[in-house]
């Protein structure tokens, strides 16, 4: 069988994944101008407005009655500018540049990596939401593996947004679908969400849990319950 392709773009002796391009039993590390363009209806900024945010937070430290002009805070709006453009860089990101190496391995059995840590930022009340996620997929048949690093820096790339953890999860899992085309992927999330331990409810030490499968994890009960019980009983 040719190589992973949904869509009429399969490979021919392992050379082009719908504009991935890589050569068989080579590592290549592909450029940008080589990936699929992005999403119209998804369209992301270069940048953020840090005016815009600057004079936000001044006017949220004014609106707590604080003198946003005092020598101990006078710096927090453009320190929290230059934070945003960190803790949401996935805001700049599509994330298939997260997954930038692949390997022709022939490996068509799972890969897991485990107890990858992120920070993300629940978008309801702006406070952090902070676990590990635990990632399964089996490889296109073909075999056509990424980096192990890159399924890390994918998790990154979801966490860094204003989020709902189970969007992250169900991003995250589309991502590795779209990219890789493997036989199927299966991503489990374990959070604490500050806004529930720090206000609110008030539930410290609390766990959600979120999971999002695709392909073979998704429509045969078997697989998924073998590669969960993978994920969750180690
Ligand atoms: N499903 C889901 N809910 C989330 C997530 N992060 C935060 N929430 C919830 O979003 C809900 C927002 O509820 P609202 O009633 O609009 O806001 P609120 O008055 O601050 O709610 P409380 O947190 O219950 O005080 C809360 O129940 C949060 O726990 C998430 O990742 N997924
Ligand atoms: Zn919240």
């Amino acid at each position: 069988m040719d190589g992973p392709s949904e869509n009429g773009d399969a490979i021919v002796g392992g050379s082009i994944v719908e504009g991935l391009e890589y050569r068989a039993g080579a590592t290549e590390t592909v450029s940008h101008e080589l990936l699929p363009a992005e999403d119209p209806l998804e369209p992301r900024k270069r940048s953020f407005d840090h005016h815009m945010i600057e004079t936000g937070v001044t006017m949220i430290l004014e609106g707590l009655g604080l003198d946003p002009d005092h020598p101990r805070i006078k710096d927090t709006p453009t320190r929290y500018a230059r934070m945003c453009d960190e803790v949401f860089s996935g805001l700049l990101s599509d994330g298939r540049e997260a997954m930038n190496r692949f390997f022709d391995e022939n490996h068509n059995e799972v890969v897991i990596v485990r107890n990858i840590p992120f920070a993300s930022v629940c978008e309801h009340h702006l406070v952090p939401f902070i676990g590990e996620a635990h990632i399964a997929y089996l490889p296109h048949p073909d075999g056509f593996i990424t980096g192990l690093s890159k399924i890390a820096r994918l998790v990154d790339v979801m966490a860094r947004r204003p989020s709902l953890q189970e969007r992250m999860t169900r991003e995250i899992a589309e991502k590795i679908e779209e990219v890789l085309r493997p036989q199927g992927v299966l991503v489990v999330v374990d959070a604490e969400h500050l806004c529930m331990t720090m206000r609110g409810v008030r539930k410290p030490g609390s766990v959600t849990v979120t999971s999002a499968a695709r392909g073979k994890m998704q429509s045969d009960p078997e697989t998924r319950r073998e590669y969960m019980g993978m994920l969750r009983n180690p």
